[in-house]
């Protein structure tokens, strides 16, 4: 009778896919009492979105892990999709599909299934399919099943998920945007960047620093919970181009198997969606803005007089900030976020949702962003990456040359001490030209550039200096005034 019953009941699943929702209600409204004196089956789904498809249920997401390993076996319909670094395949359920499991001597039935959107209309999202999974067991194991049988089910399948995921990079930028995305209102590839906190020059001391700060983090679930805070942490990349601030947010993701979602704060229409897109993340990622300053008119909202900035370096800057704005801007739609609307995003009442997030700033003028946005609280920890010092050389050598020790090496650290130089210019001279250079060669290439390096800023102190400048006023000649060159007449 039992089996039967369950029988019925999976033909009719399948069936009232295809009936309009008048007929299938009518049905089950009226055989729904009558089964349920005969029908000695518990039914529990769940379904992949919850609410207003908000957020991609986490239940959900772990039945599905936990029936891909525990099923797959017995199941006769799969449906095939590349797992971790794209070496191994993972095979799901495919729908309506329908296998057992057992657990302490005790029968299940999972079924894989989805329906239309009830609500015929032109709106995009109604006409979406729901999918579900849905178990059956019978009611004299109830207790065993919502004890103890759900409660491993969900276990198994977060550590499933963990230990499959392939990490991702996400983007919101339109350029993304493939009409089968619109789903989501991000766009994902898988994230494969190499670098780690190893191979980056900075010194041993900070990057010790951070490296705890984060593994800390990490592991401070309890931590946050008992001090009432949401778990998350901000940071603020500050420095010059080329120093490896986005490198370091590939370092980050590495070391803490986090995911990265790079916010284009520009594609953003207005802060309902950017609160839309932050709802959308996941745990253990790193949620990233780059060049702050350049996305978002912040600089001068809460400007008040006094700044400390002089005119000239305040105009200065305007001028190369509104350069990378106009550049960073072209092709987009206008951004509307405001201040107050990136502020909710970092820490207002949604932003908790998830928990287990960093938010990453970078910026190339840290002087040049509203106070309140990276205070401490929201943005936490300020990290500062400058120009490259021989600490970091010695690690570009290992990694670029395998050279831990060389002759040239005290020059080299002599001309370092004495120059700006980033660690992406020396990367980019310890980069072998061809596949005759050695590392003599590559080191010769680099102490050549800091000589250059060295030459020039002596050449532009001099141009500079006080002296030189009456000169120029006497001769007739350009000189930098407010920012600006001015041509000056003699
Ligand atoms: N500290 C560093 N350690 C190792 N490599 C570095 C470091 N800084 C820069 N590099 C090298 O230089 C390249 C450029 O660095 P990166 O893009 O991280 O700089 P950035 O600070 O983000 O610059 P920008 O402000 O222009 O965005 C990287 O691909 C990396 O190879
Ligand atoms: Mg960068």
């Amino acid at each position: 009778m039992g089996s039967t019953l369950a029988s019925f009941m999976f033909v009719w699943a399948i069936i009232r896919q295809y009936c309009p929702y008048e007929v299938t209600r009518f049905v089950e409204k009226y055989t729904h009492n009558i089964m349920g004196y005969f029908y000695p089956y518990i039914r529990i789904s769940f379904h992949e979105f919850l609410g207003d498809r908000l957020k991609r249920s986490d239940a959900y997401a772990a039945v599905e892990a936990y029936l891909s390993a525990n099923t797959s076996k017995s199941a006769k319909r799969l449906k095939a999709e590349m797992g971790k670094d794209s070496t191994n395949l993972v095979l799901t359920m495919d729908e309506y599909e329908r296998v057992t499991d057992e657990y302490k001597g005790v029968k299940v039935w999972w079924v894989c299934s989805k329906v239309m959107s009830q609500t015929r209309s032109m709106s995009y999202y109604q006409e979406q399919e729901k999918r579900f999974y849905k178990l059956s067991f019978h009611k004299r194991y109830r207790d065993i099943i919502t004890g103890s049988y759900l409660k491993h089910v969900m276990r198994e399948g977060k550590e499933i998920r963990l230990r499959n995921r392939q990490r991702k990079l996400y983007t919101n930028s339109p350029g993304y945007k493939w009409p089968s995305y619109k789903q989501t209102m991000w766009s994902h590839i898988v994230f494969e960047h190499p670098a780690t906190f190893e191979t980056m020059a900075i010194e041993p001391e900070k990057k010790r620093e951070i490296i705890e700060d984060l593994v800390t983090f990490s592991k401070s679930k309890e931590f946050y919970a008992r001090i009432g805070k949401a778990w998350k942490r901000g940071y603020l990349l500050h420095g010059p181009p080329g120093t490896g601030k986005s490198t370091m947010i590939a370092a980050m993701a590495n070391l803490l198997a986090y995911d990265v979602y790079d916010l284009e704060l520009t594609a953003v229409k207005d802060n309902t969606e950017l609160r839309k897109l932050l709802i959308e993340t996941t745990s253990k990622s790193i949620i990233v803005i780059e060049d702050i300053d350049c996305s978002l008119d912040l600089t001068g909202q809460r400007k008040k007089k006094g700044d400390k900035f002089s005119d000239d370096e305040s105009d200065k800057l305007n001028s190369e900030v509104g350069l990378r704005k106009e550049m960073k801007e072209e092709g987009s739609s206008g951004s509307k976020v405001t201040l107050s609307g990136l502020l909710n995003f970092i820490d207002g009442i949604w932003s908790a949702c998830g928990g287990e997030r960093l938010i990453v700033f970078t910026t190339n003028y840290v002087e040049k962003l509203d106070p309140a946005l990276i205070r401490r609280g929201r943005m936490d920890k300020h990290v500062e990456l400058s120009y490259c010092t021989f600490e970091g050389f010695k690690v570009l050598a290992n990694n670029y040359l395998k050279v831990e020790t060389h002759s040239m090496f005290d020059t080299i650290k002599r001309l370092i001490s004495e120059v700006k130089i980033t660690p992406a210019d020396v990367a980019e001279n310890l980069m072998p030209k061809s596949h005759m250079d050695d590392a003599d060669k590559c080191l010769s290439n680099l102490i050549e550039a800091l000589e250059a390096t060295k030459d020039e800023e002596l050449l532009s102190l001099k141009q500079n200096s006080p002296i030189n400048q009456d000169e120029k006023l006497k001769h007739g000649s350009h000189i930098k005034e407010n920012g600006c060159v001015k041509e000056i007449l003699a």
